[in-house]
């Protein structure tokens, strides 16, 4: 039976600005997303065996239809109406509740990969249909692009041109649930009169777009954060910002050295995940 091994790559982001709360409890958001060189593994094989088998072994995160792996699985099966099995092995490398979007590009991943598998001819705008159902940000692994994401998340324009720079990742440990983030999110009146260009073309210029209206909520619950970012400024980055929801914290850099140097002080300093990983 056929088999694909396919690379889930995590995402930071940029920008994150609410704009609203819509009816349905979910929010209006503005985004700039960046897809990173830090990725899931994820195998996935049809079987002569129905049903759908999803194992990841990694503590807090589900086998079976827990996983939203299992749940992207499961929707193109139904709607292919096959009857065969799929096994799903996921090596998770990214962080878990860490707002780098790790279960969000699994779905995407095996979205795009059973739909290959199946060859059910999908086009990426009805995967991305299908995925948003699973999660506001699957969609954009979908879209393969550096993006300006509004709606939930789901409506994505590509970014004329962004610069391939090296961010590099640090999580301390702190899991954080997004559902939770926005529960507490005290919206104001802000103004959304910045500008987001199509095109940045140094660290420098993104370092002015880097901002998170989510950062005041965990960061509130985890004043540590706000020292993470301290750390990777004084380590040399040209910003540092809360990815997502958070508790991953990022700075952003030019030179890959200095990157590296940077992951390798904070690592040892105080044995948290901290890498260099590349733009994708
Ligand atoms: C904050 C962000 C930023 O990229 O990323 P993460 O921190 O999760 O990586 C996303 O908005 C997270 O997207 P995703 O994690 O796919 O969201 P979902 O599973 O659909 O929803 C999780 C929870 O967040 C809330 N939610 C999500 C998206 C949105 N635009 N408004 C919301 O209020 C939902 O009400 C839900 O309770
Ligand atoms: N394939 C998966 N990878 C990671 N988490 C998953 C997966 N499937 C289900 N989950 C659950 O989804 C929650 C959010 O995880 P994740 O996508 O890593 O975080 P975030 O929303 O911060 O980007 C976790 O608490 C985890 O239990």
């Amino acid at each position: 039976m056929e088999k694909l091994k396919l690379l889930a790559p995590a995402k930071v982001n940029y920008r994150l600005d609410v704009l609203g709360k819509r009816p349905d409890g979910y929010h209006e958001l503005r985004m700039v997303m960046q897809r990173v060189g830090l990725c899931d593994e994820i195998s996935i094989a049809l079987s002569g065996t129905p049903g759908i088998r999803v194992t990841c072994g990694k503590v807090g995160v589900p086998d079976g239809p827990g996983n939203i792996a299992w749940r992207a699985a499961d929707a193109l099966l139904k709607l292919s109406g096959k009857e065969t099995g799929i096994d799903i092995a996921i090596d998770k490398r990214i962080p878990v509740a860490a707002g780098l979007g790790g279960g969000s590009s699994d779905a995407a991943t095996v979205l795009m990969g059973v739909n290959q598998l199946l060859g059910l001819g999908l086009s990426d705008e009805r995967l991305m249909e299908i995925g948003v159902k699973l999660g506001a940000d699957v969609p954009f692994f979908i879209f393969k692009k550096t993006a300006l994401a509004e709606g939930i998340g789901d409506k994505l324009t590509a970014m004329e041109s962004m610069p391939g720079l090296w961010v590099v990742l640090v999580n301390p440990g702190i899991h954080v649930s997004t559902a939770w983030v926005y529960q507490n999110l005290i919206l104001t009146e802000k103004g959304t009169d910045t500008i987001i260009r199509g095109s940045y073309g140094t660290a420098a210029e993104v370092a002015g777009l880097l901002s998170n209206d989510l950062e005041p909520v965990t960061c509130g619950k985890h004043p540590l954060l706000n020292e993470l970012k301290e750390m990777l400024l004084t380590a040399g980055a040209a910003g540092s910002l809360m990815s997502g929801s958070g508790a991953t914290v990022f700075g952003i850099f030019e030179d890959e050295e200095a990157a590296r140097r940077a992951a390798a002080e904070i690592a040892a300093a105080r044995g948290w995940f901290a890498v260099a990983v590349p733009t994708l």
